[in-house]
């Protein structure tokens, strides 16, 4: 049997893909390549270039692969974007991802994965690490759009045959460790990506938003989860369904804040560089600390973080941005002198 993996050219979905044919899965992937790369695909993976919304090649995928489970990355996924341009985040996240799953239903497949986010619990006060069924309250077009789909699949999963598992990120981040893929988003918002481009000199500073806020250093707080971890849990997941698993939503992170200051603080440990920190105001949107309790991923899935801590984050995202850059024959010679003395 293959599985079907929506948005495989992207961040997050590039590495599923890795992880599935690590784990010896057949795969197929379906990317209209609007912020993905198609270089970023495992050579090995069949590619559709084309829209989850297009049910014309969803029943052409269907037909011409044996395929049991859907794992749907695909989706616009910059939140202050989708302050701006509500009426496209509802297109692309939920009306498309309201197709893919007639059109799975309509195939007879049974197993179907999300991407939800943890932006879907929005501002609902809690001050301690969140457990899904603490109050939802999305305070962006993104996390709401995201909450609808989750909504869709719990409604589709009562009705019809159909089991599902929704997975809330937090804040996904790092690369590879054997760096085949990586974030290669171009103009990307996330403070991670932001701040290795800023050490490596392809930002002349780093900008942070918000240094008012209640936590440790008034600086925002989040829990980021390696990139690989992630792509266990949707393998972990992906088990759990094909043994007969009820419809589940789980947290995916670690359980530890960092604020953005501990995160710059890391950048620059990592890379032997310091580079400028411009200090703003807050941004739209944006919670003052986000921390997940992964107790149910742990339990129900059985997962177990490998690459958890911040340090090991940042390197695997350096080590990224560096291949990146020498693919771009930027000059970045000190940093790789310094990045080569190092053991991973
Ligand atoms: N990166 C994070 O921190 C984070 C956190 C929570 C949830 N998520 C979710 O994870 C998923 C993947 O995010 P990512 O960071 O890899 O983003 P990404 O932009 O790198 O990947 C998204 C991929 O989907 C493709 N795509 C978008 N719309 C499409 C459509 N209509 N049809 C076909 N392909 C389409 C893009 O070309 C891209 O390859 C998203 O659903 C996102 O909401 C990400
Ligand atoms: O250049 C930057 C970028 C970010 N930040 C700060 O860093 C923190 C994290 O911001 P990110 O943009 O990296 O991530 P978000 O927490 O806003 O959002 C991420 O996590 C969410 C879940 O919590 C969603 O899933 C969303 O898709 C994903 O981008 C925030 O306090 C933000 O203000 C900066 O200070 N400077």
């Amino acid at each position: 049997m293959a599985v079907l993996v929506t948005g495989g050219a992207g961040y997050i979905g590039s590495h599923m893909v890795w992880a599935l044919l690590d784990s010896g899965e057949d795969v197929v992937v379906l990317d209209r390549l609007s912020t993905g790369f198609r270089w970023a695909v495992a050579p090995e993976a069949r590619f559709y270039l084309g829209d989850v919304g297009d049910t014309e090649i969803l029943s052409q995928i269907f037909s011409e692969n044996d395929i049991d489970a859907v794992i749907h990355f695909a989706g616009s996924v910059v939140v202050p974007e989708s302050i701006r341009q509500p009426l496209s985040y509802y297109e692309n996240n939920t009306g498309k991802t309201r197709t893919l799953i007639a059109a799975t239903l309509g195939a007879g497949i049974r197993n179907f994965i999300f991407s939800s986010t943890a932006a879907v619990y929005g501002a609902n006060g809690i001050d301690r690490p969140i457990v899904e069924s603490d109050p939802l309250s999305p305070q962006t077009p993104y996390g709401l759009s995201k909450l609808m789909s989750e909504m869709m699949l719990q409604d589709a999963s009562t009705a019809h045959d159909l089991r599902y598992v929704a997975l809330r990120y937090f804040n996904v981040a790092g690369a590879d460790p054997e760096l085949r893929t990586g974030q290669s988003t171009l103009n990307a918002t996330h403070l991670i990506k932001a701040a290795v481009e800023t050490a490596l000199g392809k930002r002349r500073k780093m900008d942070v938003y918000g240094t008012d806020y209640p936590t440790h250093d008034g600086t925002g707080v989040r829990d980021f989860i390696h990139v690989a971890d992630l792509a266990q849990a949707h393998l972990s997941a992906l088990r759990y369904l094909r043994k007969g698993g009820q419809p589940l939503v789980a947290n995916c992170g670690y359980g530890t804040g960092y604020s953005v200051l501990d995160v710059l603080s890391a950048v620059m440990e990592e890379s032997g560089r310091r580079f400028e920190v411009n200090y703003l105001p807050r941004r739209e949107g944006d919670m003052a600390s986000v921390i997940a309790d992964s107790t149910l991923l742990r339990r129900k899935l059985n997962w177990m973080p490998r690459h958890d801590g911040i340090n090991e984050i940042v390197r695997t995202s350096l080590e990224w941005e560096l291949l990146l850059s020498r693919r771009n024959s930027l000059s970045v010679s000190g940093l790789q002198q310094r990045l080569a003395s190092l053991t991973f």
